[in-house]
């Protein structure tokens, strides 16, 4: 069989995405998502697989800029949309899209290729490794009580309509994403996506809501939820599902999370995708009554390893030589000298003996500072053949706020 790759074409759209919905379950979009995802559609830089004038696979890549530890934010592939036809699975096509994929975003100079996976399983052969977790999670509202920080009393809180209020939640996400690793700078078009609110998907809840945080007239935080009430349908208890949750400050977060733990006619507030080092876990009186799991969020693919090891800081002065492999992309292949602290790094080819081996999975799971290079060493991924250089590395590769993606894409 030959498969064809190429760019999209507008025009081949509606049938490149039937592709994509029938290899997810064939579940049609509603037509407001439709007409979302086909305005971001970046169109030289989606693919499509063709047999003949069948299509048969679909991959994206987003435009974004990521925070990186430090602060910085980098060019970044935002890889998306990913299907291949059941008529023609495991026949790699799939991995025609990732060779071309990576090579298209090495050529347009982007040091790093970010996504969200439909299965952790999938992307580790292509060098992706998991470089942000999040948590979710229901609380128990019946027995959990919050103690809130000094200064909550003083956020004030008003309904908006999602819509009308998306400038200003918008603004809120802005101020926030310098300053968490993970975080997407996003072009104009994206503050569409948390307005997304098919009927079809809401399984007895209300529409979606949306809570200003104010603080001397000045929006300080906002949440989108649904509720589920008590007599809904399927229901099992009331409950108020938490879609996004941001504040600019502790106690406007706090505010925010003593409001939805409130609501009247609710027993429960079910939330997902927060960071890991959220704030509600020390605002509970009763962390197991809130059933905190953990889940992949972001997988993190470095593609030019010393373009990428040098666009973020490091929290700890560190100079280490990796041996690093990669057989997907062995421009990466081999030993990179890396020296850097808290005010910039180099990381340039070099003979010197080894002080860590490991694979450019491995340095997209470290790359956030989510996950410790000392953890991955404990599962045998990583090896240390300098004695100290390990712990050096995993402390230089922390980051003091864990990373975090708010919205899939
Ligand atoms: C970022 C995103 O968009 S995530 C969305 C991913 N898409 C989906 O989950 C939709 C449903 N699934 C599909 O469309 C397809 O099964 C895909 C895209 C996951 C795989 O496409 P294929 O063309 O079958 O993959 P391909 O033949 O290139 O497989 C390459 C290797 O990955 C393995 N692989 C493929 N899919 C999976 C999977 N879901 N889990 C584990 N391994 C997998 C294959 O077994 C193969 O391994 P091998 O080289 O050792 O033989």
């Amino acid at each position: 069989m030959t498969t064809e790759l190429r760019v999209l074409d507008p025009s081949e759209w509606d049938r490149w995405f039937g592709v994509l919905e029938l290899a997810f379950g064939g579940v049609p979009e509603a037509p407001e998502a439709r007409q979302l995802w086909r305005d971001l559609t970046e169109f030289d830089r989606f693919l499509g697989a063709w047999d003949g004038d069948l299509c048969v696979g679909t991959a994206g890549a987003f435009t974004f800029r990521l925070t990186v530890p430090g602060g910085a934010s980098v060019p970044a592939g935002g890889v998306t949309m990913v299907s291949v036809a059941g008529t023609h699975r495991r026949r790699g096509i799939l991995t025609s899209m990732m060779r071309r994929q990576l090579d298209d975003l090495r050529a347009a100079g982007e040091p790093l290729a970010v996504l969200t996976a439909s299965e952790p399983e999938i992307y580790g052969r292509f060098g992706y490794g998991v470089g942000a977790y999040a948590v979710r999670g229901t609380i128990d509202t019946t027995r959990v009580r919050l103690t809130v920080p000094e200064g909550t009393d003083g956020v004030s809180l008003r309904m908006a309509d999602p819509a009308e209020s998306s400038a200003v939640c918008e603004a809120v996400h802005t101020k926030l994403v310098p300053l968490r690793p993970g975080m997407l700078a996003r072009r104009p078009g994206w503050e569409r996506e948390p307005l997304l609110d098919p009927p079809g998907d809401r399984e007895g809840a209300s529409a979606l809501l949306c809570v200003l945080a104010e603080r001397g007239g000045e929006v300080v935080g906002f949440a989108h939820y649904a509720i589920r009430p008590e007599w809904a349908p399927a229901g099992s208890g009331g409950s108020v599902n938490v879609r996004r949750l941001m504040g600019l400050d502790p106690a406007a977060e706090a505010a925010l999370w003593r409001f939805l733990c409130s609501v009247d006619l609710t027993s429960s507030v079910r939330f997902r995708g927060r960071p890991v080092d959220d704030g509600w876990q020390h605002l509970v009186s009763d962390v197991r009554r809130c059933e905190p799991t953990l889940r992949d969020a972001l997988h993190v693919r470095l593609v030019e390893v010393g373009a990428a090891l040098e666009a973020r800081t490091y929290q700890a002065p560190v100079d280490v030589v990796f041996e690093v492999e990669d057989a997907f992309c062995p421009w990466n292949a081999g030993r990179w000298r890396l020296t850097g602290d808290a005010k910039g790094a180099t990381c340039v080819r070099t003979g010197d003996a080894p002080d860590l081996a490991l694979s450019v999975r491995e340095l997209g799971a470290a790359y956030l500072g989510g996950t410790s290079l000392v953890s991955l060493a404990s599962a045998g991924r990583v090896r240390g053949l300098r004695e100290g250089a390990l712990v050096e590395a995993s402390v230089a590769f922390g980051s003091p706020v864990a990373p975090w993606l708010p919205h899939g894409f």
